[in-house]
């Protein structure tokens, strides 16, 4: 079997520049959402670039639910703010106010929710990639995921994941037999704008963690601090965090 081979050239360099745009601007957005419907034009595109994801023994496993119905949207959230409630008696009590403080849904706001699922049992019993590592077509729902998020930041538009409630709740709320595994909650739309830096990050939760430091060399623990790479990973995430990286980091 033979297919011709695309040219394996870097794009021409503005669409280069847009796939790195996408990907270092897109965010998780929750408190920002537009009434506005997306048009079927637009959410159709975002089902594609989804629908192109990698999957294990190209099983695509993942299935869409389209979430419209103010009815259903409202079991949803009441799943959230149950278990957001227990959620924030887990964290420490330090962090549990900055917790209480954070948005982290827009279910309600967002004109549309997709939930994104796993069909485990799509591609039969035996899959080619899967034999040993069972988990690996939940992990292809999750690349489905991620291309939507960007294709969704291409477009101008806003998602936020919530995973904060009971998988089963929201099951069975939106009338996903048991078989299917809800995989992600999406909330999608047009929204007000995109926070520079993640909302977790500017709130103190959490600093972007130092690239450099995530790279081992050959095996694991083994650091190259003083490495080329190193230093190249240093500058780049620097010019990143000072939106310096697409104008002077790309060649
Ligand atoms: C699997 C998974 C699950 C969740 C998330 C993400 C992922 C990958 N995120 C979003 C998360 O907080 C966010 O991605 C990070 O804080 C980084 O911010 P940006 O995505 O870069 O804006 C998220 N956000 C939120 O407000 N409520 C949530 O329940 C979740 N759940």
């Amino acid at each position: 079997m033979t297919d011709a081979l695309l040219p394996a050239v870097p794009l021409p360099e503005a669409e280069r520049d847009g796939v790195y745009r996408a990907i270092l601007t897109r965010r998780d957005t929750r408190g920002e959402f537009l009434p506005d419907p997306i048009s079927d034009e637009v959410l159709s595109r975002l089902l594609i670039a989804a629908h192109h994801a990698p999957s294990v023994g190209y099983m695509q496993p993942w299935s869409f639910v389209l979430v419209r119905d103010q009815a259903v949207r409202t079991k949803v959230h009441d799943a959230f703010v149950k278990a957001h409630a227990e959620a924030a008696m887990m964290f420490s009590e330090d962090k549990r106010d900055i917790y209480r403080s954070l948005k982290l849904e827009g279910i309600l706001e967002s004109p549309v929710n997709i939930c994104v699922t796993c069909d485990r049992d799509r591609a039969g019993p035996v899959v080619i990639g899967r034999t040993h590592i069972p988990t690996m077509d939940l992990f292809s729902s999750v690349c489905a995921v991620e291309n939507l998020w960007l294709a969704a930041r291409a477009e101008g538009l806003g998602v936020g994941w919530v995973s904060i409630f009971d998988n089963d709740t929201v099951r069975e709320a939106l009338g996903i037999p048991p078989q299917i595994l809800p995989i992600a909650y999406l909330c999608v739309g047009k929204v007000r704008g995109y926070h520079k830096t993640p909302e977790l990050q500017a709130a103190g939760w959490r600093p972007r963690l130092p690239l450099d430091e995530l790279v081992h060399y050959d095996h694991w623990g083994e650091a190259r601090p003083d490495s080329a790479l190193s230093e190249l990973l240093r500058q780049d995430q620097r010019a990143v965090a000072e939106g310096r990286f697409i104008d002077e980091r790309l060649p």
